[in-house]
């Protein structure tokens, strides 16, 4: 297919040419659902049991439902063994029941005693959907947030009666901030385990801690349980003191799968034509779970699914087409759980939010592009890069155990079994791979020097100790070997957010801006406010062009948030669809705003605003971003200051196509070639006045 997709998004998405109907995907199958002409098919079978199959939308009763589960045979030993250790590792497969199921049986012998049963989950909408769901299935009649409750970032829903509470595991670590023996909890399940996350694998350690001191000081004990589908016992059991792996037997609903015969390097457009072709051939009631990267390349895919559903020699019930990633609301996440409505095919298209833990209702198929956007920190180069590649394998049975929940299902992998083969067993732990400033600084409220910390699988010394160079340069800590934080650095570490960007928010009282930065950071913790569609770019740009400064980025997206506000509650929703704004995701960076409005209130930072004086604002975020500039040469080419990396201006940028002698940026993204995004002009003298100690120590020149 010569279609040409531009994954940035960026201006030239106007090469985006889809054809009206995409070729067939051969699949490399036997008896797949097909018109055998075009499509050959050889099916690998997952694996099989003996559970009658149940129509993906029929009304089964719950507890009917429940009973069915693997993990519910086994409820009387694994209690039994749950009792008997401290730690105990859980593996059961995809589906059979762990994350839904066990805190039950805990809660209804009441093994959690007077305390509370605590399960993470690497991501909120899992967290958030697992929590309803089992409340239902309690029969809580007073819905999430008593019984059983959540809490995830921006959102408590639990009560003092909460007893099996869902947190996602970045919630966990903040509330070990406040308690470190985490004395809330008598049970704690550390959930998909396998995912690996810093927050996951730092938790590992802290709650190893608190199990061991308070056994040490004979205060109530702490059960741990570490549960997955996938994970390497053996390495997990050694780290927590080669304590007892139990593995659940038991089959889930066989899902076939399906790879492709030929390599696809066009994996939308490949996702895109195998989506049709399943929509042309099954049941209505058949809906459809599409794994692809990020918010903008979804939301392209969904607006061409949805022009070319309009065609009319287009096949097949009528399609409601949802959305799923991280920087949605949590309200907006969970609509992907409503039911499409009676004769309607429901197509999800999500980031690998959905790949564990979730549940939705209906799924039969599974599309996986095979692709995952993954942040990955150079120590080498100091860049943090979001890079677009191939999920490992792991994550791939993951997204395959999306479908078959409640019947048989398949998945169609948008790779060939050769590409499959060669992917990663599992996933580099994310320790490995990502800035720690974040990690570390969380580690050093709690007194704890992440160079000295009992990790799992040790993260590389040099970004360690980047880590800390970094927080010394935000002024966050004194001395790299130190375990204490600067005054500055202990309010750094209350905020849920890179220290770059909490430095921003607590110089604003330096330059009088604390409204403006509160503002810049939310939009700039979530993803973009921009709807770009393919058909309508000039068009959408053309919009917005009264609000772009020609300062960048960051004064752009203060300019648009300010007219927001400005424009009447009646009047927002056609506001923002006349200036292709994205209405969900301004509303949410909205919310995340007042959240960060409340940590500075009890920071004690004043509020202050610098009305149209743009320069504190861009004065006030080169005090968190300084080591994010980068400088014309005579080449015309960008470097940065930094570690001299050759960089150029993100065709998203407001500032794309001209020539600013220096430039501050907010992230590197990595396609074809390293991409700056977020971008700000800044003055040569500002650097002397703001950071002369990094100038000095870079020896970078101050002046021309
Ligand atoms: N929201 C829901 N709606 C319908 N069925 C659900 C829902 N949540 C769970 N189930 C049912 O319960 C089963 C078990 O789900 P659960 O999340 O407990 O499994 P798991 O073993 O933790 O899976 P995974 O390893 O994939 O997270 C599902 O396969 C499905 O049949």
């Amino acid at each position: 297919m010569d279609s040409k997709y531009d994954l940035l998004g960026s201006k030239s998405v106007k090469k985006f040419h889809l054809s009206p109907k995409p070729k067939p995907i051969i699949f490399n199958s036997k008896n797949g659902p097909s018109s055998p002409k075009k499509i050959k098919f050889n099916n690998t079978k997952f694996e099989t049991n003996s559970l009658s199959v149940t129509n993906g939308k029929s009304k089964i009763d719950i507890q009917e439902q429940k009973k069915k589960l693997p993990v519910f045979q086994k409820r009387a030993q694994l209690l039994n063994l749950i009792q008997k250790h401290d730690t105990l590792i859980i593996l059961g497969e995809t589906g059979s029941g762990k994350t839904t199921q066990i805190p039950q049986f805990i809660h209804s012998a009441r093994l959690q005693n007077n305390g509370r049963i605590g399960i993470t989950q690497p991501r909120r909408v899992a967290a958030v959907s697992v929590a309803i769901r089992v409340a239902q299935e309690m029969g809580n009649t007073l819905g999430v947030g008593e019984i059983v409750g959540y809490t995830v970032r921006f959102e408590d829903v639990t009560s003092k009666r909460t007893k099996i509470k869902y947190l996602t595991d970045g919630m966990l670590l903040r509330e070990a901030i406040a308690d470190k023996l985490l004395m809330d909890y008598t049970v704690l399940i550390l959930d998909e385990a396998h995912e690996r996350t810093i927050h996951t694998d730092v938790l590992f350690g802290i709650v190893k801690d608190a199990q061991k001191n308070r056994k040490e000081k004979k205060l109530t004990p702490l059960k741990v349980l570490l549960m997955s589908a996938t994970m390497d016992v053996d390495h997990f059991s050694k780290y927590f003191n080669n304590c007892q792996a139990v593995y659940l037997e038991g089959r889930t609903y066989p899902v076939n799968v399906f790879y492709t015969k030929t390599t696809h390097e066009d994996y939308q457009t490949a996702c895109i034509a195998t989506f049709f072709k399943i929509h042309r051939e099954a049941p209505a009631n058949h809906d459809v779970l599409m794994f692809l990267t990020g918010q903008e390349e979804i939301e392209a895919v969904a607006h061409q699914i949805k022009i070319l559903a309009k065609d009319p020699d287009v096949e097949g019930p009528p399609i409601k087409v949802c959305t799923l990633y991280a920087s949605q609301p949590s309200t907006q996440q969970m609509t992907v759980f409503q039911p499409a409505g009676p004769n309607t095919r429901k197509l999800i298209i999500s980031t690998n939010v959905a790949e564990t833990s979730v549940t939705i209702s209906g799924i039969k198929y599974v599309i996986d592009s095979g692709m995952v956007k993954a942040r990955t920190f150079h120590p080498s180069t100091g860049l943090d890069l979001l890079k677009i590649q191939r999920t490992s394998q792991e994550q791939a049975w993951q997204r395959t155990g999306r479908a078959g929940r409640e019947a048989e299902g398949s998945c169609y992998r948008i790779y060939t079994k050769a590409q499959f083969e060669m992917m990663q067993k599992t996933t580099t732990p994310e320790i490995q791979r990502a800035n720690l400033a974040t990690v570390a600084i969380q580690l050093l409220a709690l007194g704890i020097h992440a160079m000295r910390f009992d990790f799992m699988d040790k993260p590389p010394k040099d970004a360690v100790r980047a880590a800390f160079e970094q927080l010394k340069r935000l002024e966050a800590i004194n001395d790299i070997d130190k375990s204490d934080l600067t005054p500055l650095g202990k309010n750094m570490a209350q905020f849920p957010l890179d220290p770059r960007f909490s430095k921003v928010l607590l110089s604003a009282q330096n330059y009088g801006c604390l409204e403006e930065a509160l503002t810049i950071v939310a939009l700039m913790s979530g993803e973009s406010i921009f709807l770009n569609p393919p058909s309508k770019r000039e068009q959408a740009q053309t919009s917005r062009q009264k609000y772009c400064s020609a300062l960048g980025d960051h004064i752009t997206l203060l300019n648009i948030y300010r007219e927001f506000n400005n424009i009447s509650q009646n009047n927002k929703r056609s506001w923002c669809r006349d200036n292709y704004i994205h209405m969900r995701n301004i509303l949410y960076a909205r919310e995340v705003r007042t959240q960060l409005a409340d940590v500075c209130r009890r920071c004690e930072i004043p509020v202050s605003s610098c009305g149209s004086n743009m320069d504190q604002v861009r004065k006030c975020l080169l005090t968190g971003l300084f080591t994010n500039i980068a400088e014309i040469h005579k080449d015309k080419q960008y470097i940065t200051l930094d570690k001299r990396q050759v960089v150029t201006i993100h065709p998203s940028s407001v500032l794309h196509g001209q020539l600013p002698p220096l430039l501050l940026f907010t992230e590197v993204v990595q396609t074809t070639k390293c991409y700056l995004r977020g971008i700000s002009t800044i003055e040569r003298e500002w650097l002397d006045e703001i950071v002369p100690n990094y100038i000095r120590s870079h020896n970078i020149r101050s002046k021309d």
